[in-house]
């Protein structure tokens, strides 16, 4: 058993003679915004695809809630309340803000075909409210994304289509948002506009925990509560941004390189 809403024990990942994660141990509660740090190729990416199920550990156990999840399948991660949002941008350009949303949200409309055909008038209802749950996300974000649920996304800046991405990360309800380097191709402003959305983003999540892998370490230093660093898929030091930035181990590997 464990009292945190996520816990990593020991955790290894091997990729034939890669380790990617070595002994990897660490905890996160709920409400905090935790940055996961380190050079390329030092394991970020790695943990997030071994908690949502891409690959199970080679080594080590895994729980959320005080389940454990060690190996549990992507969709059985995403029905336990974790989702992510990709390094490269995963959305449909030709699909409207909607649309791309609505693939956020399939297990509510997933059904049989024979049980959406019989109770047809349900799945209606089911999409109408679907569709305004999204339409009042996204106006949290911006009304004037609001006002353009039915337009596809290619047109739209990189910020707007990052905020789509966590809309579609949000709009089933999450306990832990995973963002994977969202500042990404975004200009400075964009970054800070992006920093003011996460910290809203918590503040009304009625307890949602984020874990964000990022290299702009302006991102890290203004929203995280708490940074661990990696290196080689090791944890080599954990606090406070100021802590880890101040830590001798972290500049050699890492800070001191940039
Ligand atoms: N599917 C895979 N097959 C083989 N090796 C892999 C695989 N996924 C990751 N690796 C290796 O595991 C190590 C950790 O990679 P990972 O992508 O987790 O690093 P990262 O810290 O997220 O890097 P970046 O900051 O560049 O995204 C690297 O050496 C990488 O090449």
């Amino acid at each position: 058993m464990t009292g945190h809403l996520l816990e990593f024990r020991n955790v290894v990942k091997r990729f034939g003679g890669v380790t990617a994660l070595d002994d990897f141990s660490m905890t996160l509660d709920q409400s905090e915004i935790l940055g996961l740090i380190g050079p390329n190729g030092s394991g970020k990416t790695t943990s997030f695809n071994v908690l949502t199920g891409i690959y199970g550990p080679t080594e080590g156990q895994v729980f959320f809630e005080g389940q454990e999840i060690t190996g549990a399948d992507p969709r059985a991660v995403y029905e336990a309340g974790i989702v992510r949002t990709f390094q490269r941008s995963r959305l449909c350009l030709s699909l409207s803000i909607y649309d791309n949303i609505m693939i956020g949200d399939t297990s509510r409309l997933v059904r049989g075909l024979w049980s959406n055909l019989i109770s047809r008038r349900r799945l209606e209802e089911q999409l109408d409210m679907t569709r305004r749950q999204a339409r009042d996300l996204v106006a949290t974000f911006s009304g004037h994304l609001a006002d353009r649920m039915d337009q596809p996304v290619g047109a739209l800046p990189m910020i707007e289509r990052r905020r789509i991405e966590i809309c579609r990360a949000l709009i089933s309800g999450p306990r832990l948002l995973l963002l994977d380097e969202p500042s990404a191709g975004m200009t400075h402003d964009e970054t800070h506009q992006l920093m003011d959305d996460i910290l809203d983003v918590r503040a009304r999540g009625e307890g949602l925990s984020i874990i964000i892998v990022e290299h702009e370490m302006g991102v890290i230093e203004r929203i995280t509560d708490r940074c661990i660093v990696l290196s080689y898929g090791r944890k080599i030091a954990e606090g406070t941004y100021a802590e880890v930035a101040a830590d001798s181990e972290v500049q050699n590997a890492y800070l001191g390189a940039d």
